[in-house]
Parts: C-alpha cells; structure tokens; sequence
C-alpha cells in the first residue's frame, strides 16, 4: 500500500480556503444508484467516486424527532473544544467534541488529540439513535465522536479518518441534526476530482471500505449561516 494513500486527521488543520473555493467548484451530488424506500430499509443513494462506497440516506428521523435530538444533545455536559497539537503548535478546533464508547479504554487518536470516551453512559437518545442505524445498516458501532459545529464558522478541514484503531474497511456513519451544511469529498491522487453533498436535518451519510484510503473529506465554513449542526460519527473501533 502506497504510504501516501495513508494520511490521517492531522491533514485537518489545512487552510480552509481551498475547501470552501472547492465548495462552489464540486460537482452537486452524482448518484449512480437509489434504491426504494420500506419501512426497515429507507432509501439511499450511493454517491459515484471512484474507489470509494459513500452512501447518503436523506431523511432517517421525523422533523419531530430531529428537533428532540437537536435540544437533547445540545443539552450534554460533556462539550468540550478539543486542542489540536501538531509541529510543536497547539490550536483550539472550531467546533465542539464529546464521544461516547462501548468500554472506557476506547480512544481514537487524531491530529496530536485523541477522542476519549467521555462515558460509557450512553444519554438515552444517543442510544435510540445508535440502535436505529444499527438495524438500518446490520452492523454494530462501539464509539461515537459528536461533532457540534454552532455557525457555519465551525468547520472541520479536509482530512481522511484514521484506520488506526479503526477496523479496517470499516463502517463510519455520521449522522445530522440541525442546520443543513455541506461534505465536500475530494480525491488524494486527482485533487481536482471532487463531490459534494447537502446533509440534511435528520440525514445519515456512511462511508466505508476504501473511502478513506483514497479520499479526504471536511465540512467547510459557510459564513452565512448563522444556526447549529450537530453530528453523530459512529464507528467500529477495533
Ligand atoms: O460532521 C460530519 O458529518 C463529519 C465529521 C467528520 O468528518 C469527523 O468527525 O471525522
Ligand atoms: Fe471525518
């Protein structure tokens, strides 16, 4: 395996010009399959990108329930803005973290910080959550990084999740509450070939096999927008 296709979250305090310029030069969302919706298995449409599966599910939670979720999660104890320490600089992220896991040792590292579990309590909605994409996609999370992004000057750069401590090949689904932003994929090798995504209140976006081998993703800023997104990340960690 090519060392270059390794990269990890480090990448991710990048500036954040490019991927707001690539923002407005991606190609809109490109699906090269839908399935139909049924009660247990909604529907998807998976994204075309070379060496990638990327799935986008669009609405998973009623309006109801998203707006519950939204307060419940912004309600947590356990916010708190991680310190990025990389080439001797420390940097305070735009956005808030916390993570839950199966058992307290779990930790996944990245950019010089590392996502502790926060508690192996699940809140009661996490749980809901967790146990309705577990049924949608037949596979089993035992970690969750929350990402709370306040205004669209929170942002996450470009970076491909670690496969360190990840299962390989593994599922990482994030799912969306909140004020809809945008997932810009960009491709390591071509870096002109990008795709984006609109993720909506209530939406699921997976992404999983060789996705973060040959792709980096990141939430760019909108400066125009003024209201929160809230992210569940939930992965398999080994
Ligand atoms: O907010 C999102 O949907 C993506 C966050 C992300 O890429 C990450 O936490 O690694
Ligand atoms: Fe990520």
């Amino acid at each position: 395996m090519k060392r270059k296709a390794q990269t990890s979250q480090s990448e991710q305090l990048e500036s954040t010009e490019d991927t707001n310029d690539a923002r407005k030069k991606a190609k809109p969302l490109n699906t090269s399959s839908c399935n139909k919706s049924s009660e247990t298995e909604p529907a998807f449409i998976e994204l075309e990108m070379p060496q990638a599966q990327v799935y986008y599910y669009s609405s998973i939670f009623s309006l109801q329930d998203c707006e519950s979720y939204y307060s419940d999660l912004a309600s947590l104890s356990q916010w708190s803005r991680p310190v990025f320490k990389v080439h001797g600089h420390t940097s305070p992220a735009h956005r808030l973290t916390c993570s839950f896991g199966s058992t307290p040792d779990k930790v996944y590292n990245y950019s010089g910080t590392s996502a502790k579990v926060d508690s192996i309590d699940y809140p009661p909605s996490i749980k809901i959550i967790q146990e309705k994409i577990e049924s949608i996609l037949n596979a089993k999370f035992n970690f969750v990084l929350l990402n709370w992004y306040q205004s669209g000057n929170d942002y996450i750069g470009e970076h491909s999740d670690s496969e360190k401590g990840l299962v390989p090949q593994g599922i990482i689904a994030s799912v969306s509450f909140g004020i809809p932003r945008t997932i810009i994929f960009r491709n390591k090798s071509d870096k002109k070939l990008l795709r984006k995504i609109i993720l909506e209140n209530g939406s699921m976006v997976i992404m999983k096999g060789t996705t973060q081998r040959f792709w980096k993703h990141a939430i760019p800023k909108e400066k125009k927008i003024k209201d929160g997104r809230i992210s569940l990340t939930f992965r398999q960690l080994q």
